[in-house]
């Protein structure tokens, strides 16, 4: 497999000037990833007028693997995650020491802390039992804003489905903060990846150094926090570039803000909707999730125009008696599937991942750290998460009943709006990985996030 030549407009984008801060948006399949690594080849050429070094970032580790496995051979490209470039630059100003950065079980382990302790201090409310999942996010959210203090963050709007948080509950939110980063300091970990870009924000600004990177062009970047933009757009030079790809309907951490407020000055944000992916059968099922109730708070959802590929099978719908039963025919199937065709097996967590592929001889954990990206036949498993950006030829989703999804856990930290709204872009980045064949399972009743086993949609299957 190799990347294919852009075409059309897909060019223009691969060589737009070489200056100033450019947007992508495209949904699901449009070629993003192809143009991303195009225009970083380009920006790194030598040929190119106002060329230099160039950074291609991404999220998730397996997109760096498949990233490099297409810009192996791209001189003056480096291909890394967001988190490994922060971490890296603020290592090389002497600002990161070695195993700095707390982990998620021991961030969650200071924020249950810092919750019991503003528990002791406040007025009993009911607001303290809420889910540390509630907590984590919620000061995620203010450092991916760079709400350094207070009052700006009691100034804020919070985007979002969730019931905005009185002035009270912000005052709570932001003594479990103080508290938070107290016990996390005291424990010798300056940091946690949620603040790494404001640090690296903070440290570029008195950088007087040249810059290491005259270009950067980012894939995936909805999910960038607007902290992270606008270090990003602080990490080149006034003479260099700064390309981001994004799409809100594959956006998994977080809601959209204005590009203005993340430090950029867009002049014309380009629109792709050409599908060239997914058969004309599973786009048409990622289009009607688009049209569900959830997906409503999406302001600039770009309908995916007729995809580009032949067409195939509908995708198929199988319910299931038992988890059980369900785990083994989707691990059976994927590895008869994976004999001859690259075969992913998505699903919302890595144990649920796991039980689905047990058993499968060579099957892949897609969250490992995979260093290198198979092309040829095989089976891969691992989270909807990190499926991001990839595609297989074959694609299961199980697990994908009323019971479980939206996870009850979600739902009562985040309330079922938003769990749904959550949620339902997580499926929908599932399904749009698959390019031929779709397979959902599900035990019991399917998961309201996906479109009725009665729409037309599927091939309906009952197992035994
Ligand atoms: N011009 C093209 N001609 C033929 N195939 C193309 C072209 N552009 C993209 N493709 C193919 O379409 C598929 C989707 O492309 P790509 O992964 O770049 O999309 P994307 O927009 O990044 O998708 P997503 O956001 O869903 O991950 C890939 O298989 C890619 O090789």
């Amino acid at each position: 497999m190799s990347l294919p030549r852009p075409q059309g407009r897909q060019h223009d984008v691969v060589y737009m000037a070489g200056r100033g801060h450019h947007v992508v948006l495209g949904t699901a399949g449009t070629g993003k990833t192809v143009m991303a690594v195009h225009r970083a080849a380009h920006l790194a050429d030598p040929r190119t007028q106002n060329s230099g070094p160039t950074l291609l970032l991404t999220y998730t580790n397996s997109l760096v693997a498949y990233l490099r496995h297409f810009a192996a051979d791209l001189p003056g490209v480096t291909v890394e995650t967001y988190g490994r470039f922060g971490r890296g630059y603020l290592a090389a100003r002497g600002r990161m020491g070695y195993r700095q950065i707390a982990t998620p079980t021991q961030r969650r382990f200071y924020v249950e802390q810092a919750v019991k302790a503003a528990t002791a201090t406040y007025r009993p409310s009911p607001f303290f039992d809420r889910a540390t999942d509630f907590f984590l996010d919620e000061l995620e959210w203010i450092d991916g804003n760079g709400l350094a203090t207070l009052p700006d963050y009691l100034a804020v709007r919070r985007v979002g489905r969730m019931e905005p948080l009185q002035p009270s509950q912000r005052h709570a939110v932001w003594a479990i903060r103080t508290n938070y980063l107290a016990a996390r300091t005291a424990a010798g970990l300056p940091y946690d990846w949620a603040s790494v870009p404001s640090a690296v924000r903070a440290s570029l600004d008195d950088d007087a150094q040249p810059r290491r990177y005259k270009h950067i062009v980012v894939d995936e970047a909805q999910d960038l926090s607007p902290e992270a933009i606008r270090s990003l757009a602080a990490a080149i030079p006034a003479d260099g570039s700064l390309t981001l790809f994004a799409d809100y309907a594959q956006q998994i951490y977080g809601q959209r803000v204005s590009w203005r407020s993340c430090g950029l000055t867009v002049t014309k944000t380009e629109e792709f909707l050409d599908n060239y992916r997914n058969s004309p059968e599973i786009a048409r099922l990622a289009i009607a999730m688009g049209e569900m109730p959830h997906f409503q708070d999406s302001a600039d959802l770009v309908e995916p125009r007729a995809p580009q590929r032949a067409a195939g099978a509908k995708p198929t719908l199988v319910r299931y008696s038992s988890t059980e039963a369900e785990a083994q025919a989707v691990a059976a199937n994927a590895a008869s599937f994976g004999k001859l065709s690259r075969v992913g097996i998505l699903t919302r967590t890595r144990a649920e991942a796991r039980k689905a592929s047990s058993g499968i001889p060579g099957v892949r954990a897609l969250h490992d750290n995979l260093d290198q990206w198979e092309v040829t036949a095989g089976v891969y498993a691992g989270t909807y998460h990190s499926g991001k950006g990839l595609e297989f030829d074959v694609v299961f989703l199980p697990f994908c009943g009323a019971d479980r999804s939206p996870d009850p856990e979600t739902v009562a930290a985040f309330g079922y709006d938003e769990a749904a709204a959550r949620e339902s872009r997580l499926i929908y980045v599932g399904v749009t990985r698959a390019r031929d064949e779709l397979i959902i399972t599900y035990t019991g009743e399917l998961t309201p996030l996906l479109p009725p086993a009665g729409s037309g949609l599927y091939q309906v299957t009952v197992a035994g």
